[in-house]
């Protein structure tokens, strides 16, 4: 049997724009049709309410502008009212070519918003395809709040669609408008709905509000509907709408039944634009475009990947223009480093690799992940640290910063076994410490060797929580030599060098 073909229709410019706090510009809503259409290669997409704002309405005019040179224009649509020919008015001066004509799917909806009964309703819904014909705009009708008058009015449901399978409409719309469906549900009423009117396509759009919506996609498939509503990013009013990377693995890798076009490969990349122009972040666990998602942390799954990738899935992460990555913490083993290594070409013997896992898992106490960027560092800390012995340490010490007051230090230094404590103050907190040590130094006769370069590095790519590596270069006796600290802050990371420094000068 052939497969069943299915349109997939976008509506990140329509409704994913009905997210709090987001609005696109029209250069911003042009980038993304674009790239909808053209490198995801979506079957349509839905760019606008009628009648919202004049920038709304220059973003649909430059759509339908580029959509005119690529012979696009049955591709784009616009959501309208049943207004006596304000949004078909509206769409006209726009150039858009179909409209989304919202109407009342529910009884509730139909007597308590419009205050019309539905013979009222159909005669003026009659009366905007009409208009709209005359105009030569095409007709979509979206039934809203379709799925509580399942539930609740049924029988005005069927009264509309016999009504409305009178009219020259190219699809109906069925949308789960407050996301209250659950499978069964779903499955049951597309059903009845498919079976009763064969002839007419139908769109089914979910609603994420209980996290349902891809498994009502799923049997909103199986129950034989045409075509379906997604947003990049599972944006929209709410908790959004159905997500549109989830739903096309979902197809592909569950249904095998059904072809869709739309490429992988650029989900991610027009996942992360979307990002960039609404502000509207990510979340690092979402299924295919979320940051965390293809990375291993376990130190056991990496060892299984190292044994025939015994951690994979099927969602491999090429697919989408992605890589796998194995994460560095606190619950990683010998194996996530290894990984980590051959990226970056490195190779450790045995001893050297069980140092740094050691170190990796206690920086992992401190911090959740350390990056795979902070492994050189890493590498150069541990491995210069068991190059000497030490024979000063610091044994504590207590930072303070203060509004209006001078930064001051309390240091504890053991120097051949024996505890000696100062006080002192400083123009930061470092230098505070640099000036409690001198103190001691002082006291015991001994000479400091003189600061003179201290520089700070975050390895790129990192976040604000990141590693911090402080190198300071010292003159001893005439002859400079540096050292090294790492550590998530910046001062803890001066003073492991400066920890460093004693030894080095002691030797
Ligand atoms: C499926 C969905 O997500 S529905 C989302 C639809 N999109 C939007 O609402 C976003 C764009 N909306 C807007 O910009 C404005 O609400 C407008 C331009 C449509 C109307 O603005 P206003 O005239 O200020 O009215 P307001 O927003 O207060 O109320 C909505 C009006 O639309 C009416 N209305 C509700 N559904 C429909 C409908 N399907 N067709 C026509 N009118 C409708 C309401 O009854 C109300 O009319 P009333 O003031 O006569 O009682």
């Amino acid at each position: 049997m052939g497969k069943r073909k299915i349109e997939i229709m976008d509506t990140t410019l329509r409704d994913g724009e009905q997210t709090s706090g987001v609005s696109f510009s029209a250069a911003e809503k042009l980038t993304i049709a674009q790239l909808l259409l053209e490198e995801l290669q979506v079957d349509r997409i839905e760019i606008a309410s009628a009648r919202v704002s004049e920038g709304e309405f220059e973003g649909v005019k430059g759509i339908m502008a580029w959509a005119e040179t690529k012979g696009y224009t049955d591709k784009i649509e616009v959501l309208t009212f049943v207004d006596k020919g304000l949004s078909i008015e509206w769409m006209k001066k726009s150039g858009a070519k179909v409209q989304n004509l919202l109407t009342k799917g529910s009884l509730n909806h139909l007597t308590h918003q419009l205050k019309k009964t539905p013979e009222q309703h159909f005669s003026e819904i009659a009366e905007s395809i009409a208009l709209a014909n005359e105009n030569g705009i095409a007709t979509n009708v979206y039934l809203e709040d379709w799925s509580n008058g399942m539930r609740n009015s049924p029988e005005y449901v069927y009264q509309y669609l016999d009504f409305i399978s009178t009219q020259p409409v190219k699809r109906i719309l069925l949308p789960d408008t407050l996301g209250v469906l659950i499978p069964s549900e779903t499955s049951q009423y597309i059903t009845e709905i498919t079976q009763k009117y064969p002839q007419i396509h139908f769109d089914f759009h979910a609603h994420n509000d209980y996290d349902l919506s891809v498994a009502n996609v799923m049997e909103a498939l199986k129950a034989g509907v045409h075509g379906l509503h997604v947003t990049v990013n599972g944006m929209g009013e709410r908790a959004g709408n159905a997500p549109l990377a989830s739903t096309i693995a979902v197809i592909n890798d569950f249904m095998p039944e059904i072809e869709i076009g739309v490429k992988e490969t650029s989900l991610y990349s027009v996942s992360k634009l979307v990002e960039t122009f609404t502000g509207y972040r990510i979340p690092a666990n979402k299924p295919i475009v979320g940051d965390n998602v293809f990375t291993q942390t376990a130190g056991i799954h990496a060892d299984g990947d190292n044994k025939n990738n015994l951690y994979f899935n099927d969602l491999l992460p090429e697919r989408f223009g992605r890589k796998r990555k194995y994460a560095l913490g606190k619950t990683s083993g010998k194996a996530n480093i290894e990984k980590n290594l051959q990226e970056l070409g490195l190779q450790l013997n045995q001893e050297d690799l069980k140092l740094v896992t050691q170190r990796i898992i206690e920086l992992g106490d401190k911090k959740e992940t350390v990056t795979k960027e902070d492994l050189p560092y890493i590498i150069s800390d541990v491995l210069d640290s068991h190059t000497y012995q030490e024979k000063i340490t610091v044994e504590s010490y207590l930072l303070s910063h203060a509004k209006g007051m001078r930064p001051s230090t309390t240091l504890c230094l053991k120097i051949d076994g024996q505890i000696i404590e100062e006080h002192a103050q400083g123009d930061g907190q470092f230098d505070a410490f640099m000036n409690a040590l001198a103190k001691i130094y002082k006291t015991k006769k001994m000479t400091l060797p003189k600061l003179v370069d201290y520089a700070v590095r975050i390895p790129p790519g990192s976040s604000s929580d990141a590693l911090c590596e402080t190198v300071i270069t010292w003159l001893n006796n005439g002859k400079e030599f540096k050292t090294r600290g790492l550590d998530s802050d910046q001062t803890v990371a001066a003073i492991i060098a400066a920890q460093k420094m004693l030894n080095v000068v002691a030797e």
